[in-house]
């Protein structure tokens, strides 16, 4: 379902009347200059997704092909300046398409001038500003630092979303484990049970948890951790597709069973509409990628868990691929040296991260050869409609020229024509 609908002017007038008559419920704009995303979120009727509501109203107020005649018409028709001024505010919002995919919601706000706002943590805002001086540096959303609001500090990111028409979003979630290893050691010596995850768990699969577990009606984080990643492809293909976003803004998030590669690469030729240049560009930018953490000081000293690589296209054919989520990438212990192609085991701190990353790069080359493979179909058939067609052009005119050579034929329907 589209959620960008704008809503009629008549009702921004009512929204503006409402303002008057001081009844409106929340204002968008806080007075720090926050745009209120979190409060001014919609479910999404058809996915169940929150998604913000405020920066899909304006497009058709003033979109950005309208031309000033119309524009001033359009400021004529609205009843005074104060609504001119919301609605423009709202068209200057709507430069960006920014929407959370996945992770944690309420982690985000976006903040006017081409930022995103996340909650702040200490382990993810020193990754980040180690990540600005370190050959990784143009694969991360530039890092402007933290900023206090309120109660809240968040880490102000550049809003990778900016300027793309109708993005179309993929978050992967890389590595053979989403845990850390101190998770385990937790769970070994003071377990805490969720019943949170119990429940996420048995949505899934009822017959998931052991006995003790149902009747205990809950997991520890570890133990849901590892079943996720062994549920889905994390634990064997190094990475897992969290959620796809296409560009009428429908979110699928059915991925948690998504295990073979046939599956893996069917969605990325759904993901991309097999389009070979959007692909080509993302196998591009994998290879780039790798070759960025081969010389990254900073890969080599931290151990990368539950990072994601949030790939991104839109229908300009702007198409890239950012490494983001730090909240659990932690410097190695002096003692270990990272490989990150290598299966993890207990105690070697090991994230497998290289080794998602080659399958992943090699998944998006065989969606690159089936997506050849379908075009060339695709072009044979056409080509085989067209010389059809046009066999079929030359036995017309064949008999047409034929029936003409009969028709001059005194033997036959010359009767009475002399010639
Ligand atoms: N810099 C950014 N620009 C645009 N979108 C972003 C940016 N950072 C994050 N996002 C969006 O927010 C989503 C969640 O991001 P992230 O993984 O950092 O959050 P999280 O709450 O830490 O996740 P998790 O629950 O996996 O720990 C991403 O899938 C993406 O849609
Ligand atoms: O995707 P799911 O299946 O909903 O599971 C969540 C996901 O693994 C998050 O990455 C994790 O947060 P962290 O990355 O911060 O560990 C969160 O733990 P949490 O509930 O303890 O926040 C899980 O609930």
């Amino acid at each position: 379902m589209d959620n960008t609908t704008p809503p009629a002017l008549d009702e921004m007038k009512d929204v503006e009347k409402e303002k008057e008559m001081g009844n409106e419920e929340q204002d968008d704009d806080n007075d720090d200059g926050f745009v209120g995303l979190l409060n001014d979120v919609d479910q999404h009727p058809s996915i169940g997704v929150r998604t913000p509501s405020v920066f899909a109203e304006s497009d058709e107020v003033f979109s950005e092909g309208e031309d000033t005649a119309s524009k001033r018409s359009t400021m004529r028709r609205c009843r005074s300046w104060r609504t001119f001024l919301t609605l423009m505010q709202w068209s200057v919002r709507r430069q960006s398409s920014w929407v959370q995919l996945a992770g944690h919601q309420g982690n985000f706000k976006l903040s006017e001038g081409g930022e995103v706002l996340k909650r702040f943590s200490e382990v993810e805002a020193v990754c980040l500003q180690a990540l600005m001086a370190d050959p990784l540096r143009p694969f991360v959303p530039q890092y402007h630092g933290s900023v206090t609001k309120g109660n809240e500090s968040y880490i102000r990111l550049e809003d990778l979303l900016r300027g793309l028409k109708n993005p179309v979003i993929m978050d992967c979630k890389m590595g053979v484990r989403t845990y850390q290893e101190e998770e385990l050691t937790k769970a070994h010596t003071k377990p805490t049970l969720r019943t949170d995850m119990y429940q996420k768990m048995v949505k899934v699969d009822p017959t998931a948890p052991t006995v003790e577990e149902h009747e205990q009606r809950g997991v520890t984080k570890w133990r849901y951790l590892q079943w996720r990643d062994n549920t889905s492809s994390t634990a064997t293909l190094g990475f897992r597709i969290e959620c796809i976003m296409m560009e009428n803004g429908s979110i699928q998030r059915d991925f948690k069973k998504m295990l073979t590669p046939a599956q893996v690469t069917e969605a990325l030729l759904s993901f991309t509409k097999s389009q070979l240049h959007i692909l080509k560009a993302y196998h591009s930018r994998l290879q780039a990628l790798d070759e960025a953490l081969k010389e990254s000081p900073f890969f080599k000293a931290h151990e990368v868990i539950g990072s994601s690589l949030l790939f991104v296209h839109d229908r300009t054919s702007k198409a890239s691929i950012w490494m983001i989520d730090f909240g659990k990438t932690i410097p190695s212990p002096s003692s270990v040296q990272l490989k990150h192609d290598v299966p993890w085991a207990e105690g070697n701190r090991e994230d497998g991260y290289l080794i998602g990353l080659a399958t992943l790069t090699s998944f998006v080359g065989q969606a690159i050869s089936q997506a050849a493979c379908r075009q060339e179909e695709t072009h044979g058939e056409e080509m085989d409609s067209v010389h059809l067609q046009e066999q079929e052009q030359e036995q017309q005119e064949q008999e047409q020229e034929q029936e003409h050579t009969q028709t001059k034929s005194p033997g036959w329907s010359g009767r009475g024509n002399t010639e």
